[in-house]
């Protein structure tokens, strides 16, 4: 079977400058799913014009509208670049201008020129599970995103808080407090596996 090679981080992109090239419909779905996920992204648009929702999106958040045609130097100081303007020549210009500058880049929609993913995102509290089909179906990483935001208990995150918590009350060395919380949470994983599914139209 064909793996996902993909390695997932969780980046503080708050503490980060993220440059979005283009305001349209790709660039308000990529925004969208960004502030959804990290509603303190620090985050530039530059788009020669913008739809209507990502004005009033961007107006709650920490994003700063620049009305502008790209230019090489909207990368200055950027780490992270999601370009989704209509023009392919000018998505495939800041893939490589990104490149030049070692800044990580995503064409929105376009595999062959990401060097990331946007993956579907759960968050309950402090815990966060992504999603990726390694550009296979998209559509599966949203119905995946949707499916765990169902099943996924709403005091999931009481849990973390609780083993938190009692992580610091355990005396003992490193060994000790790995086994004693090990022991508290193997009841964790006795779940039931459902049945298999399939895509078969
Ligand atoms: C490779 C990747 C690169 C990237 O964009 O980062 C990529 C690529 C492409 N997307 C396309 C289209 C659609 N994308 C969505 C939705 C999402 N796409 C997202 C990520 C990714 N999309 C990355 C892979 C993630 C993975 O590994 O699974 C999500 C998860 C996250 C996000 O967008 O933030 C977000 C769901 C968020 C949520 O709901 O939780 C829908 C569904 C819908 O809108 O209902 C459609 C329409 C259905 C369809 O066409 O499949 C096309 C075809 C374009 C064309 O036809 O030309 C390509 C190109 C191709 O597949 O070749
Ligand atoms: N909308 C969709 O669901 C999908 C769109 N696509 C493709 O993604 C691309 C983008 O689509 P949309 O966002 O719907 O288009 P759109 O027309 O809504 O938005 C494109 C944006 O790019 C900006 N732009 C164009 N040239 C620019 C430049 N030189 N510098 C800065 N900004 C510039 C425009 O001002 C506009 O705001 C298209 O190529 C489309 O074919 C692919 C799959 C699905």
């Amino acid at each position: 079977m064909e793996q996902n090679e993909l390695y997932p981080v969780f980046l503080k992109v708050a503490a980060l400058d993220v440059l979005i090239v283009g305001g349209g419909h790709v660039g308000l779905e990529k925004l969208t799913f960004l502030l959804k996920s990290s509603p303190n992204a620090k985050v530039t648009l530059v788009s020669k014009s913008f739809i209507p929702e990502v004005i009033s999106l961007a107006g709650g958040f920490n994003v700063s509208l620049v009305k502008d045609a790209y230019k090489r130097s909207y990368l200055s100081g950027k780490q992270i670049v999601i370009a989704t303007t209509d023009d392919l020549d000018v998505n495939i210009q800041v893939y490589h201008d990104c490149k030049k500058e070692n800044i990580l880049v995503n064409l929105a929609d376009n595999p062959a020129y990401c060097d990331f993913y946007m993956g579907g995102i759960v968050t309950k509290g402090n815990v966060k599970i992504a999603i990726s089909t390694n550009g296979k179906s998209p559509t599966a990483a949203k119905r995946l995103r949707q499916f765990f935001e169902e099943i996924l208990p709403d005091n999931i995150n009481e849990l973390v808080e609780n083993l938190n918590r009692y992580r610091k009350t355990i005396k003992g060395d490193f060994e000790d407090k790995v086994s004693k919380m090990n022991e508290l949470t193997k009841e964790m994983i006795k779940i039931k596996k459902d049945d298999q599914v399939s895509g078969n139209p």
